[in-house]
């Protein structure tokens, strides 16, 4: 069998005090990875498996039951994002259903009340994805060359982070893409997938396979991220590709910035190395609400989509 070319990082030593040498080895690979393709996997990273199993047979069994079912699960018309079931409108370039969650105890969040442990599972999956993304976004910064908590520093405000559960269904002769190729507008994104073989990421032109690794966790860096670093860490263009005779279920958990911050390369990657910025300074919102407003269009063009080189400052 192949050998993947995105294996998973073990992050034990995190989660223990000193070890200093292994996390000097663990950030060098993630370093790695983020450099070469902006993503990355991790093993033991302290989400239980037990719930991360029972959240993915969850979500199935939702986007599996009858669509009047689904649909009373559908967003209020003022939330700030659409949180609750949603499904692509047809026709369309893709072919997935999700629900957005937004953090447990907002008021906008719709859950199916049956079964009724659904929306206990959904807030302790998203609890445990905010804890391991505070320890991702550590060692990120040490990847990066900064300090552990430069990074929350910058942002602590963790109530903009949203999780979607993803269903596609199997392809058909015709329609074979379940998520067109895009960059994630976050910081970075966590992905929770099942034992399907679908997440590609591109490199040189070239599809390359995230193939799931049992209780592996995949993060992928954002737009966010490349702004603040100048490019330094760029964020990759990936796809998902609808596997054969089958449907496929994942989580995609979003880390992002307050939608208030103003954006733009920190002094890190800019005055302090005599390097010009690359991007104009932005509301994080902004940008948010352009990205959302990509995925509203009924016909759509991947061309005529908004995407981050929109702040980009043109090179002289
Ligand atoms: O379903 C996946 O594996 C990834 C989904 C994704 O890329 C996204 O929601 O941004
Ligand atoms: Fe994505």
């Amino acid at each position: 069998m192949a050998i993947p070319k995105i294996p998973a990082v073990d992050l034990t030593p995190f989660f223990r005090e000193g070890y200093e040498d292994e996390k000097r080895k663990i950030v060098d690979s993630i370093t790695n990875a983020c450099s070469e393709y902006g993503f990355f996997q991790i093993v033991n990273h302290g989400v239980p498996l037990d719930l991360t199993s029972q959240a993915l047979k969850l979500s199935k069994s939702f986007f599996e039951s009858p669509t009047e079912a689904k649909l009373k699960c559908c967003p209020l018309p003022n939330a700030p994002v659409p949180a609750g079931y949603n499904k692509k409108p047809n026709p369309s370039y893709e072919f997935n259903e999700f629900l957005i969650m937004l953090p447990p105890g907002s008021d906008f969040n719709i859950f199916p009340a049956d079964p009724p442990q659904f929306r206990e599972v959904m807030e302790e999956l998203f609890s445990q994805f905010l804890k391991i993304g505070m320890v991702v976004e550590r060692i990120l910064s040490e990847c990066l060359g900064l300090p552990p908590c430069v990074l929350k520093e910058l942002n602590d405000d963790r109530s903009w982070d949203f999780l979607i559960a993803l269903f596609y269904l199997p392809a058909t002769e015709k329609e074979r893409i379940g998520a067109n190729p895009h960059k994630d507008v976050s910081c970075f994104t966590i992905v929770l997938q099942d034992e399907v073989a679908a997440l590609e990421v591109q490199k040189d032109g070239e599809w390359i396979l995230i193939a799931p690794q049992p209780g592996a966790l995949v993060v992928n860096i954002g737009d966010a991220l490349q702004v603040l670093t100048n490019d330094k860490f760029k964020s990759p263009t990936h796809r998902v590709l609808r596997p054969n005779g089958r449907s496929r279920n994942s989580f995609a958990f979003f880390h992002n910035l307050s939608g208030d911050k103003w954006i733009q390369p920190l002094s890190q990657f800019t005055k302090e190395i005599v390097e010009q910025p690359k991007y104009r300074p932005f509301l994080y919102k902004d940008y948010l609400q352009k990205r959302q407003g990509n995925k509203s269009k009924h016909v759509s063009r991947i061309e005529d989509e908004i995407t981050i080189s929109y702040y980009a400052i043109p090179e002289e």
